[in-house]
């Protein structure tokens, strides 16, 4: 069986550390799969997101062993572009992710660097904003909204893409429950269109989406069994 991530035996150390942050992580996501990996701060739950989308691929920063393929492709027969293609990462902090100056610059970035065409990247602004619901904020600052529509952007911005698999580091972190309800509903209209979620959570309220929690512990990945 193919699946849309497999992880196999991957080891994972930052230069400035001795100890591996992760110690033969395996683990296989089926496509449609909703996701949860939780687990105690520090314990290297955005470090394992980071390898699978590709972040940490060959990075300066550490020494990865082991194999992680997407759609049944190891990210390392596969372009820098064909990975941003298929995978998207929504970061606890919008504010590392925004940055330009309109909320309409900062959804159509991804397309443009894909270098769609003009109308093709106007019809993603247009999909992705009205898929958050932040339509009737095209031309505003980023800067200027509140730390839930920051977020809603964070995720438009990566929608445009139209990633088949998205990652949620903590998203939600910052949001009120207005926001998160807005968030959790997109999540789960992703999976209905067959997208696969991975969800970083340490709010075990946002976990009632999910089909699946795995516990990220001492750099291992464990079947959740009800406590950490
Ligand atoms: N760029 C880096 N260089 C060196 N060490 C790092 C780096 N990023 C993270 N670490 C370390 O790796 C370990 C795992 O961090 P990571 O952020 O992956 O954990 P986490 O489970 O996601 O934590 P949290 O829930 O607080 O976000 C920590 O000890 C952290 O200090």
């Amino acid at each position: 069986m193919i699946y849309s991530i497999e992880v196999r035996d991957l080891h994972f150390r930052y230069l400035n550390k001795e100890e591996e942050t992760l110690k033969g992580i395996n683990l296989k996501v089926k496509k449609g799969e909703i996701l949860a990996i939780v687990g105690l701060s520090g314990n290297g739950k955005s470090t394992l997101c980071h390898c699978i989308s590709g972040i940490l691929h060959n990075s300066y920063k550490g020494d990865l062993r082991g194999d992680i393929l997407l759609d049944g492709r190891s990210l390392k027969d596969l372009k820098r572009v064909d990975i941003i293609k298929k995978i998207g990462i929504v970061f606890q902090d919008p504010d590392t992710q925004l940055f330009s100056p309109t909320v309409e610059d900062e959804v159509a970035f991804g397309p443009e660097n894909l270098c769609l065409e003009t109308d093709v990247i106007i019809q993603r602004i247009d999909d992705a904003l009205k898929v958050v619901g932040m339509e009737n904020y095209r031309l505003s600052n980023p800067n200027h909204l509140s730390g839930g529509q920051k977020q809603l952007v964070a995720l438009a911005s990566v929608l445009s893409l139209e990633p088949e698999i998205f990652i949620f580091d903590e998203a939600m972190a910052q949001v009120d429950k207005a926001g998160r309800t807005s968030i959790k509903n997109k999540i789960e209209a992703l999976k209905k269109q067959g997208k696969t979620i991975i969800m970083i959570e340490h709010d075990m309220t946002n976990l009632d989406i999910t089909d699946r929690v795995m516990v990220l512990k001492n750099g291992k990945l464990q079947e959740f069994k009800g406590s950490l």
